[in-house]
């Protein structure tokens, strides 16, 4: 079997609010696949049922190996060290936990503190060391870069591309186009609890063909363009600055970013 998740027309309400409206997508082994969508499209509901954690009304979800879950927040008692909860999950999965296993998992550093006086980015550090300590071949991660500064999501990012190098199946949700773009292999786009998109960032790119920008730089200063086909564009552009007698002293284009695609396909406002 080539997939680890595979999710065919899921539906889920909560008393007569519906919020997955017959969602399909398949998650191939070893890819990293991102759920995306804005807040209450759906993500953390589907993820929850695709961990087996809340109950769906319909539909059919097959998972295909060992799981580690992150969810978007947990907690443990105010008061236990990370090396006991370290201990105690290890105890629970039947594995042993040793000093390399803390460095491998980055929590060397603060295995000592009491959970209360971590931060956030150390909290979230010991969650996802948590759900690996079986050695899980399927993660499932909700939103875990969330509350983090730019460290932290450096960190985990790297956490993350090792994970995947590792052979290791990652289901993400996510808001965050930056984070899919570079770390994703591919991207579902939730909308009110249906799929706008399944694909690659670069298929979502190239599935919204007019969105060009050519920026020019003239000796009267600078204009942008939109256009559809920018081959033709440009040699219109630059004919009528020439038959005008303008220099042009500098061309950008740009394809737009996957945060515009996004926008335009769950019909969110750029802010
Ligand atoms: N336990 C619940 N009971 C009732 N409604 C719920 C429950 N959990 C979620 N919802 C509703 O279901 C919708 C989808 O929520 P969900 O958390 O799955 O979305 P999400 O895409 O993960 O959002 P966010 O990005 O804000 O976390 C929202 O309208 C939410 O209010």
């Amino acid at each position: 079997m080539s997939y680890a998740v595979k999710v065919e027309n899921l539906k889920k309400s909560y008393g007569d609010h519906t919020v997955l409206k017959g969602l399909s997508f398949h998650v191939k082994k070893g890819e990293v696949f991102a759920l995306l969508g804005g807040n209450g499209a759906g993500k953390t509901t589907a993820l929850e049922c695709v961990e087996g954690l809340r109950r769906y009304d319909s539909g059919a979800i097959a998972v295909n190996g060992r799981v580690g879950i992150q969810l978007q927040s947990s907690s443990l008692p105010a008061h236990i060290r990370p090396l006991e909860a370290v201990r105690l999950f290890a105890e629970w999965n039947r594995v042993k936990a040793d000093t390399a296993t803390l460095a491998a998992l980055g929590i060397n550093s603060f295995a000592k503190k009491q959970y209360l006086e971590l931060s956030t980015g150390q909290k979230r550090r010991l969650h996802l060391a948590l759900a690996l300590l079986g050695d899980p071949e399927l993660l499932f991660l909700d939103e875990p870069t969330a509350g983090l500064d730019v460290e932290g999501r450096v960190s985990l990012h790297s956490q993350i591309r090792r994970l995947k190098a590792e052979g290791k199946t990652i289901l993400l949700a996510s808001h965050d186009m930056a984070e899919v773009e570079s770390l994703c292999d591919r991207l579902a786009i939730l909308k009110d609890g249906s799929l706008v998109f399944c694909g690659t960032a670069a298929e979502l790119t190239a599935k919204s063909g007019s969105r060009y920008t050519i920026s020019i730089k003239t000796e009267q200063g600078d204009e942008s363009f939109f256009a559809d086909n920018i081959a033709d564009a440009m040699l219109d552009l630059l004919e009528g600055y020439r038959q005008k007698g303008i220099a042009v002293l500098d061309i950008k284009t740009d394809r737009g970013t996957l945060e515009q695609h996004f926008m335009e396909l769950t019909g969110r406002e750029q802010q």
